[in-house]
């Protein structure tokens, strides 16, 4: 196992991997070949946000890990790396998909799941292996274990979330609907003149918010672009206007 523990510089992974022997048949003999093949095992980088969910993401992670092992550890070396601030996914995903990893997967929420696909690309291009360049490529996978994680919800990978973070989940839920309160206390509506798609500038009166999507959820869970689809290659716009507190109405 392959522990990270520094940002920068960052320390050459020296990912262990374990051969694992193989018959295999060969049909124009019909015959198991005498020649046992050999097959790598995967190499499966967790990179861990031990601060995400407040924290709670590094604790649930504690308990996952001897779960992973005992169901896929005899299939790939599991190797965790538990990043030590922002960005530092960004640099562990690079590093290890350069020593030619077979899947970099991301575990917190969408902050670690965005620095890791950005740990996928290097000046506008895909980061390749050392050795194997453009032959060898590394799948991404996702652990949702943060707060919000709405990329996983868009697709239903919540589940996994919820059957192992269900206890705070709602309580981060909770924390973003007090933050958009928050925030709507101090707010002003405000004109805008928005133009979509090359069309003509419209104006728009008393907007309250200007959501653009290409996924459904935002803010732990929140449907603030319902038909957005990430597969579409388009974003969704929705413009909410006219946003007013009760109280503040009955005053006028
Ligand atoms: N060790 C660390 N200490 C502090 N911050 C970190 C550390 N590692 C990563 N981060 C930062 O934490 C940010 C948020 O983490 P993450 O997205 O995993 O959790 P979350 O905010 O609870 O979930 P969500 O974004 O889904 O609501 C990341 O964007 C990253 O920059």
């Amino acid at each position: 196992m392959v522990l990270y523990g520094i940002v920068v510089p960052l320390p050459k992974p020296s990912f262990t991997r374990s051969e694992q022997t193989i018959i295999s048949f060969d049909p124009s003999t019909n015959r198991m070949s005498d020649a046992a093949s050999r097959r790598r095992r995967g190499d499966y980088v967790f990179v861990v946000n031990p601060k995400g969910a407040n924290g709670r993401t590094g604790k649930e992670w504690k308990k996952l890990l001897p779960y992973l092992r005992s169901r896929v550890g005899g299939d790939c070396n599991i190797c965790e790396s538990i990043t030590s601030g922002p960005s530092h996914a960004i640099d562990i995903t690079r590093e290890a998909i350069r020593e030619g990893v077979d899947a970099v997967i991301a575990v917190g929420g969408d902050g670690t799941l965005h620095e890791v696909v950005n740990g996928f690309f290097w000046e506008g291009k895909p980061v390749l292996a050392h050795d194997q360049g453009a032959k060898r490529s590394t799948a991404l996978g996702i652990i949702p274990l943060g707060t919000g994680s709405d990329f996983a919800r868009t697709f239903c990978w919540s589940a996994m979330a919820g059957y192992y973070a269900g206890r705070y989940k709602r309580f981060g839920n909770l924390c973003y609907v007090f933050g958009a309160l928050r925030a709507f206390m101090g707010h002003r509506n405000q004109d805008l003149k928005i133009k979509v798609d090359g069309g003509e500038w419209e104006v728009y009166s008393d907007v309250t918010a200007l959501c653009i999507g290409n996924a459904k959820y935002f803010g732990g869970g929140m449907k603030i672009t319902p038909t957005a689809d990430p597969c579409s290659r388009n974003l969704e716009v929705v413009i909410l206007q006219n946003f007013k507190w009760l109280c503040s109405e009955s005053n006028e």
